[in-house]
């Protein structure tokens, strides 16, 4: 049995103080630890986002007979895109959406019997970027990473059975959209499953794990200058987002700036992570994002984080490379990533990248 996604931060422990975590809602002011300036964040621009271009990141239609080229295009020039005709039920979002506001709409006290350990991956607590920065973001988190049963528990003494159902429902859902997404996507530059070796070894979908991240931003009395999670990229292969119809959400682009997602009722986000920018060979733009907080309405997310089992080398597929084209990674399991980017945060890719001798 390989090392589990639970298990990958066992030797990097981060001291977060969670139950220093306010009671957003009786916060009238935002404090000085909460006022973010272009110091506190190079990428964090305390002014308005340029006026807006109209430019976006796509709407696929899965149905269309054209959309792996689609979701190629959108991979290699934004990073995202949002999905429709997914297939997902209706209902189940809806039930997802009504799980993660349940879980932060308890008291900070029940919340915190289910909070994140140092060394751990799951439960409740802020996102783990947090120790990279001086000043503390509006949101706060749920991690899921293999049963949610027991956190479940402490938090709904009664109905955890029922949540923990629409997760394992959830979760199944992700897991074959996530893997059908990914070959789609692969498929545009000529790539299909026989060409990657551990994804032909393995039956189905045994060489995939994913973590689930819940996050609610509250209502921000100055959201221009607050952060709700920071600017990162995401460690995973993809990731599917499902925001609720609240905007927050933005993603980077060098030429556009900040370019904020509008929520598609019944859409999900799909994002590029860094496993599958290096998968291919760089083609695909890892993309960077953050989230944004408003002044009248809670924002919820839930973010599918999907990657490959632990033992999985992820390299740059051998189709993609050629004596012009060199392998620009060296290969990296998922849990050597994470370690990688739980010490040296965005900078984690830059140390895996193969630097040529001159
Ligand atoms: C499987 C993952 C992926 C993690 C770490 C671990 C569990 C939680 C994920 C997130 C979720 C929030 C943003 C992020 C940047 C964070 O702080 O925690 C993510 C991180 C990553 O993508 O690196
Ligand atoms: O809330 C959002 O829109 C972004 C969440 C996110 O980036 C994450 O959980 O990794
Ligand atoms: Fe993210």
């Amino acid at each position: 049995m390989p090392a589990m996604l639970t298990d990958v931060f066992r030797g990097h422990p981060i001291h977060l103080p969670h139950s220093h975590q306010p009671d957003f809602t009786s916060l009238r002011e935002l404090p000085d630890s909460y006022k973010w300036t272009p110091k506190d964040d190079l990428l964090f621009a305390a002014a308005p986002s340029p006026p807006a271009t109209g430019e976006n990141i796509p709407l696929i239609d899965l149905d269309q007979p054209d959309a792996a080229n689609q979701i190629g295009h959108a991979c290699r020039t934004w990073g995202a895109f949002q999905i429709a005709n997914h297939g997902v039920p209706l209902g189940l979002l809806q039930d997802i959406e009504f799980l993660t506001g349940s879980l932060f709409g308890l008291p900070v006290q029940r919340k915190l019997k289910a909070a994140r350990s140092e060394t751990g991956v799951s439960g409740y607590g802020v996102a783990r970027i947090a120790s990279f920065f001086n000043k503390k973001m509006w949101s706060e988190g749920f991690t899921i990473t293999g049963s949610p049963l027991n956190d479940f528990r402490k938090l709904w003494p009664q109905l955890h059975l029922n949540y923990c159902d629409i997760v394992e429902e959830y979760e199944e859902q992700m897991k074959k959209l996530a893997s059908k997404l990914m070959w789609l996507a692969l498929k545009s530059l000529g790539v299909s499953e026989e060409d990657v070796e551990w994804a032909s070894l393995n039956s189905d979908l045994n060489w995939a794990q994913a973590a689930l991240q819940l996050n609610h931003y509250p209502v921000c009395p100055e959201p221009d200058r607050a952060m709700g999670l920071a600017a990162h990229t995401d460690s995973t292969l993809l990731t599917i987002l499902y925001q609720n119809n609240t905007a927050g959400l933005q993603v980077s682009r060098d030429d556009l700036g900040w370019v904020t997602v509008p929520p598609v009722p019944g859409s999900l986000v799909v994002n590029v992570g860094d496993l599958f920018h290096i998968l291919s060979n760089g083609l695909f733009k890892s993309v960077l994002h953050r989230a944004r907080v408003n002044q009248t309405r809670a924002r919820l997310s839930v973010a599918f984080l999907w990657g490959p089992q632990s033992d999985i080398k992820i390299s740059p597929v051998p189709k993609l490379v050629s004596p012009v084209e060199l392998p620009l990674y060296r290969s990296v399991t998922w849990t050597e990533y994470l370690r990688t980017k739980a010490t040296h945060f965005n900078k984690a890719l830059s140390m895996i990248r193969n630097h040529r001798e001159e």
